[in-house]
């Protein structure tokens, strides 16, 4: 495919083989969206980082060749006109299979709609694996940070961030309202008048392909169990559907290797995957006071965006909480940032670059590059237990060495 603005660098495509696995060259070609905000800041620090991994892991032998997909306000800039998402950025990342994003805007209120999330839905990536470890010496607001090591599968394509919403006022939203009152006798919006509405659908599928994502993972990576975590106390349908789709697929499925916890009694025999349940309240008190009672986490979109943010706090805040979205069928993968664009930071060479690092790591092992990946881990554990850090960690350590977005990349580099 010929694109007008993307230069494709000389180099391979990624190829998906029929059972999933990729097919890697030496020099695969993969595609960067540097983002707004901090985005420029923290992908030229992640870069120099991936790099020197890759040339010091292999000698040389292996590189990637990076192809500069456009987004957000530098594709603005580039095509010359108000374009925040051109369509050759998803074609490419198509066709190529595996890319990295900074953060992208998205305005609060009107405006374009959450670009990230377009990206997600159009793209089909129905896993956004976001996994929470604890980097010793990191400081944390929690007593025992070590004691969290969850990997959370957010469902990435349903739930209230279809965008399926009309604002209180419009015709269309009297149209909806007529609609549910007239013809569906529904007798509860309280205030019809003023009420904005939005549709949360959670579909079987949907549910099944994430959980059995999560479940997969979970026996591959011998871990101990999966918690579906949702609010179906409330919400009967769609989150308590998901649940019980979800404690479906595991009788049906996977009864060989995994047992429901309700169905063993919350002892599930020798060698099988236990899988429960959390209301999400509940959840999000438990991952500070049990932690340790988690292990991966499988939920909906919006759930998995406030248990994201929430749990990467007890490791030490967002600002090193990598994460991937994924689709394991068609093998398409963007890894990202969990964070956001902090427009305050822009251009100030300031912010870790942590997060957006580590989605790099991700990303290399994607590729079963794992010898590149370790060097990152390594590097920059070892950066941190120097106490050689960002101002994030800095405020609250003593006797840390405060240092710049790219002066932290510097010391990860020097330490590998
Ligand atoms: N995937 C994506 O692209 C995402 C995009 N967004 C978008 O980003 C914009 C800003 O969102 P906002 O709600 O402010 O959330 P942000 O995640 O951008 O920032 C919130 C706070 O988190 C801390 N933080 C974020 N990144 C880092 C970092 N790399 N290093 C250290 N600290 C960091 C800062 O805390 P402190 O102030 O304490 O220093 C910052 O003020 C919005 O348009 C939002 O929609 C949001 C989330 C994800
Ligand atoms: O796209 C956005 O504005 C928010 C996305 C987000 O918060 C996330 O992916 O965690
Ligand atoms: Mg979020």
């Amino acid at each position: 495919m010929s694109y007008q603005k993307i230069k494709i660098p000389a180099g391979d495509r990624i190829l998906a083989g029929k059972d999933g696995k990729l097919q890697v060259s030496d020099r695969p070609v993969v595609g960067f969206i540097e983002g707004d905000g901090i985005g420029p800041d923290i992908t030229k620090a992640s870069m120099m980082i991936w790099n020197r991994a890759v040339e010091k892991a292999y000698g040389g032998k292996r590189a990637i060749a990076w192809m500069e997909l456009f987004a957000g306000e530098k594709a603005n800039e580039v095509y010359g006109e108000p374009l925040w998402l051109p369509g050759e950025t998803v074609d490419a990342i198509r066709e190529y299979l595996v890319a990295i994003k900074g953060p992208l805007t998205t305005p609060i209120g009107g405006g374009i709609r959450s670009l990230n999330v377009a990206l997600r839905q159009q793209l089909d990536l129905y896993v956004c694996l976001r996994p929470v470890r604890y980097y010793a010496g990191v400081p944390s607001p929690v007593k025992s940070p070590e004691k969290t090591d969850m990997v959370v599968f957010r469902e990435n394509t349903e739930d209230i961030y279809a965008g399926i919403e009309w604002n209180a006022g419009t015709p269309e939203v009297k149209k909806v309202i007529d609609f549910l009152q007239n013809e569906m006798g529904v007798k509860k919006i309280r205030f019809p008048e003023t009420s904005s509405i939005g549709v949360k659908p959670v579909s079987v599928e949907g549910s099944e392909r994430l959980i059995r994502a999560a479940i997969e993972y979970a026996l591959k990576n011998n871990r101990r169990s999966v918690t579906l975590v949702h609010k179906g106390n409330i919400m009967k349908f769609t989150e308590g559907g998901f649940k019980n789709w979800g404690y479906d697929l595991v009788r049906r499925e996977y009864a060989d290797v995994a047992a429901v916890a309700a169905d063993c009694d919350w002892n599930p025999p020798a060698g099988k995957l236990l899988v429960k349940d959390c209301i999400c309240d509940a959840f999000l008190q438990q991952i500070l006071t049990r932690p340790e009672e988690y292990d991966v986490i499988a939920t909906m979109n919006l759930n998995g965006d406030y248990v994201s943010d929430a749990l990467a706090a007890c490791v030490g805040g967002i600002g090193i909480a990598p994460g991937a979205n994924i689709n394991y069928t068609t093998g398409h993968a963007l890894f990202e940032a969990t964070h956001g664009t902090a427009p305050k930071y822009a251009g100030l060479d300031k912010v870790n670059p942590c997060s957006l690092a580590l989605s790099g790591e991700m990303l290399l092992r994607h590729l079963g590059w794992t010898e590149a990946a370790e060097l990152i881990n390594q590097g920059i554990e070892k950066a941190i237990s120097d106490r050689v850090v960002t101002y994030d960690f800095a405020r609250m350590m003593e006797n840390a060495t405060e240092v710049g977005c790219s002066d932290f990349a510097k010391a990860v580099v020097e330490r590998m």
